[in-house]
């Protein structure tokens, strides 16, 4: 097969979703699993999202992005225990990168009344904007993608053999993080700069939406040593594991590399729900896991320095 003819496979999850036939549900199970062990990758199709939410979901972040820059770094994501708000271009490097993301972001995630937990439960941070122009579809949004993450999980188990009951512990306070990003126009990065570097996903479930035509993601393909670049269809989403996931399932599902470069001529948006689960969860992918790592300690290890998390977090999950 030529490289051009590999495809990621788009799966239907309406059969999963409304079909009472247990068939056709273990059909669409096989499918995840299958795409998840050859590419850590799928396109996602009858998914359940209204497409008029994802058309007011993109419309909030052309408004958030439009405010004026110093209103934005008035939100800044370093000065909020939660890490929610505002992340300028060019804030975000990973070692080895010549040059840092070109991408600017807006951090969202539970709403928990309190900081209770810092870094991890809280409030967010919502832009002086009017309700129906930014939260109301934003929130609306989350909420949705939430439960479409939890629904991956759900099929992620299955694929393995195991039943969902343990979803009922692992999704009791969820950690859910939605990042809106907006890439730049080509015209105004650096040659070299990238909109996201060559990363891998760290935690569970990421539910991406790209906006329709706008192509950028691109996914490793181990096998060939090459990039393949993602279609940016309406209506269709991508789905993938992370690391966590990778190291739960005992690699049986891949957390691959991905990156993005903005390959249309005017600026890229997107948004990526990271669904990973309870702060204080462990394997649900294998409950009989000898390791007692829990989400929360696995989360940390991983973004201790790059997120700056504050130290009540850690020593709230035990990694202080
Ligand atoms: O914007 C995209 O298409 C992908 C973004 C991504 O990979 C990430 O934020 O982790
Ligand atoms: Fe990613």
């Amino acid at each position: 097969m030529s490289m051009h003819e590999i495809k990621l496979p788009i799966i239907d999850l309406s059969d999963y979703l409304f079909s009472d036939s247990p068939d056709r549900k273990a059909d669409v199970i096989a499918q995840v699993r299958d795409a998840c062990k050859q590419f850590g990758f799928f396109q996602l199709k009858g998914h359940g999202i209204p497409l008029t939410l994802q058309h007011e979901l993109l419309k909030s972040l052309d408004t958030l992005f439009k405010m004026p820059a110093e209103e934005k770094l008035k939100l800044s994501y370093l000065e909020n225990p939660c890490r929610r708000g505002y992340e300028a271009s060019g804030m975000s490097m990973r070692d080895g990168d010549p040059l840092p993301d070109s991408k600017e972001a807006y951090y969202i995630g539970r709403e928990d009344p309190v900081v209770e937990l810092s870094g991890f439960y809280g409030p967010n941070l919502w832009p002086n904007l009017p309700e129906n122009e930014f939260r109301g579809p934003v929130w609306e949004y989350y909420q949705q993608t939430s439960k479409l993450g939890r629904c991956i999980w759900e099929v992620l188990l299955q694929g393995l053999g195991y039943s969902t009951d343990v979803m009922e512990t692992f999704a009791r306070r969820p950690l859910v993080q939605m990042k809106l990003i907006r890439y730049p126009p080509p015209k105004s990065t650096l040659p070299g700069q990238f909109g996201v570097g060559a990363h891998n996903d760290f935690g569970g479930v990421t539910v991406l939406l790209q906006q329709p035509g706008k192509e950028g993601l691109e996914v490793w393909l181990e096998d060939r040593q090459a990039w393949l670049s993602i279609p940016a269809q309406e209506d269709v989403f991508v789905i993938n594991c992370g690391d966590m996931i990778m190291k739960w399932s005992g690699g049986r599902y891949k957390s691959v590399k991905h990156r993005v470069i903005n390959k249309s001529d005017a600026e890229r948006l997107s948004c990526a729900t990271f669904w990973h689960g309870d702060v204080f969860a462990t394997n649900p992918l294998n409950p009989d896991d000898e390791s007692k790592e829990t989400v929360g300690q696995l989360l940390v290890k991983r973004f201790r320095n790059q997120m700056s998390l504050p130290k009540e977090g850690l020593a709230q999950v035990g990694m202080a």
